[in-house]
């Protein structure tokens, strides 16, 4: 599990210190870092006129280490410090090695360089860059190189303090950090190469980091055996309103194709029955009266939301559904029926909101949507899956993990009943309620991929073109066989 951990600045900062107490020195895991980033770039870029911006901490020590590097290669190299590093520092050694030349820290230099290094700040950065900082960052129109991660980026929430660039390549170290991940951080990375510098996975031990990159091995599909059958894979049961069937219809259709063994629809229109009747053959309708469900123990979880209005009903239902001790995904109408009452989706499994809908019951997450998605799993009990680019899922115990695979296309009317309907399948299975909510937001974003691939640039994708999928991405997050 734990190459698929994320540290923040401060636990990679207790990281370094652990393994220099334990015997490593910081120069060579600055030599390592400076080494890991020279590597880099010249398999991307050929030979060319460099100019690393270096601060006055660690980061710029590591651009000091890459310009002697780039330039024993023979590429053409100038150091541009902001400040000086702080004497007796590892930084400080570096920048004593450097022969090359040093030029001022202005744009005329910049516009100069046909490659720009940002070794400016990393895990160090503790305010908003400074306007003139600011400035020449704007200036920059060469590709730009992070060392570690862009200048401005924080590294524990992947926001912006003041300004940061936009990288073409980021190098960071040992483990990435959430602002890696996190939009905006993840986009202004560009492309995120994560290099081993000599740290031993051991000092994770005492940090028992708790973010996580969304992936297969964080989790692991439900497995099929020759012993299971349809009521151990669980039955889904989605009640559904009149006035929009077609969500918890697409709902269902991801709950089947996730494995589950069992999925009914449950309506007591008889109008709406018929539609629904009308649909996927293998879906099951039902129209007897939620308390009769209920009674049979075997239908469990519940996913209540795509398709319900967002109204008093609604929220009697979901208390009913939890008070039967039923497992419950709580999605659209279900969320918002609990407007600014948090306290009233306790007792539910898993909890989907968008942002719109996080808002509405939670209230403003602020800059620090991973704490936020933290303390509203904490409130509830359930985990959180805050939907979005970069969805969060995080659960009651203080574990998060950042989905980072979900394709733009994938924001569009339908996609969430989709998610929704894989999370509950996913649980019937007998998944842990975090593992489900990782798990079904990979497969989304993995079927999406598939859906897209091969499609031309910007092409729609609709809900229902994730179906053939999901079974692909399944299979693809199955341990492949030793
Ligand atoms: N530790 C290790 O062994 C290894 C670490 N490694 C590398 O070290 C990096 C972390 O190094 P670091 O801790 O020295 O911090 P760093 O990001 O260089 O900045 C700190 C300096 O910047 C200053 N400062 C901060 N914000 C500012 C602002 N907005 N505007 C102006 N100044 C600002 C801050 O000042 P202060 O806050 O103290 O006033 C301090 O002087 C890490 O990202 C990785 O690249 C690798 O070599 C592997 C081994
Ligand atoms: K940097």
């Amino acid at each position: 599990m734990n190459r698929h951990a994320l540290l923040t600045p401060e636990e990679m900062g207790r990281a370094d210190a652990a393994a220099i107490a334990a015997g490593r020195s910081g120069e060579a895991l600055m030599l390592a870092a400076g080494r890991a980033v020279a590597e880099a770039v010249r398999r991307r870029f050929s030979p060319r006129r460099t100019l690393v911006l270096a601060g006055p901490g660690n980061n710029g020590g590591d651009g000091y280490v890459l310009a002697r590097l780039l330039e024993q290669a023979g590429w053409p190299v100038a150091m541009a410090p902001l400040a000086p590093p702080r004497p007796g520092s590892d930084a400080a050694a570096a920048a004593a090695r450097w022969r090359g030349p040093v030029v001022p820290f202005a744009a005329a230099e910049v516009g100069r360089a046909a490659l720009v290094v940002d070794a400016l700040f990393g895990a160090g950065l503790s305010r908003p860059l400074s306007g003139d900082v600011a400035q020449l960052l704007r200036s920059v129109r060469a590709p730009l190189v992070a060392v570690d991660i862009p200048s401005g980026v924080d590294g524990a929430t992947g926001g912006i303090l003041g300004y940061a660039p936009q990288a073409a390549l980021t190098v960071t170290f040992f483990r990435r950090k959430p602002g890696h991940l996190l939009l905006p951080g993840r986009d202004l990375c560009g492309e995120t190469v994560l290099a081993e510098i000599g740290l031993p996975d051991t000092v994770l031990e005492a940090i028992a980091p708790r973010a996580f990159g969304n992936a297969p091995g964080l989790w692991r599909p439900p497995l099929r055996d020759s012993g299971s059958h349809k009521f151990s894979r669980g039955h889904v049961t989605i009640p559904c309103g009149a006035a929009l069937p077609g969500a918890a219809r697409l709902a269902a259709g991801a709950a089947r194709r996730a494995g589950a063994g069992l999925v009914s629809l449950a309506t007591d229109d008889a109008a709406t029955a018929a539609i629904l009747r009308g649909g996927e053959p293998g879906l099951m309708v039902t129209t007897e009266a939620v308390e009769h469900l209920l009674e049979d123990r075997r239908r469990d979880p519940w996913l209540l939301g795509p398709g319900l209005p967002p109204d008093d009903a609604t929220r009697a239902l979901l208390r009913r559904v939890t008070g039967a001790g039923r497992m419950v995904v709580a999605d659209g109408g279900a969320l918002t029926a609990c407007a600014g009452d948090p306290a009233g989706l306790q007792g539910a499994a898993i909890l989907t909101p968008h942002a719109g809908e996080f808002l509405r019951v939670f209230g403003d997450p602020g800059d620090d949507r991973l704490a936020a998605a933290r303390k509203a799993a904490d409130v509830t009990g359930a985990v959180i899956l805050l939907k979005g680019s970069d969805s969060i899922i995080a659960a009651p115990d203080g574990r998060a993990a950042i989905n980072h695979n979900a394709p733009p296309a994938l924001a569009t009317a339908g996609s969430g009943d989709v998610l929704a309907g894989l999370a509950a399948g996913l649980l019937g299975q007998g998944m842990g309620a975090f593992d489900a909510a990782c798990a079904a937001a990979w497969l989304h974003g993995d079927a999406a991929q598939r859906a897209l691939a091969g499609q031309p640039a910007g092409s729609p994708l609709l809900p229902e073109d994730l179906f053939p999928e999901i079974g692909k991405s399944l299979a693809s997050a199955l341990p492949s066989s030793p």
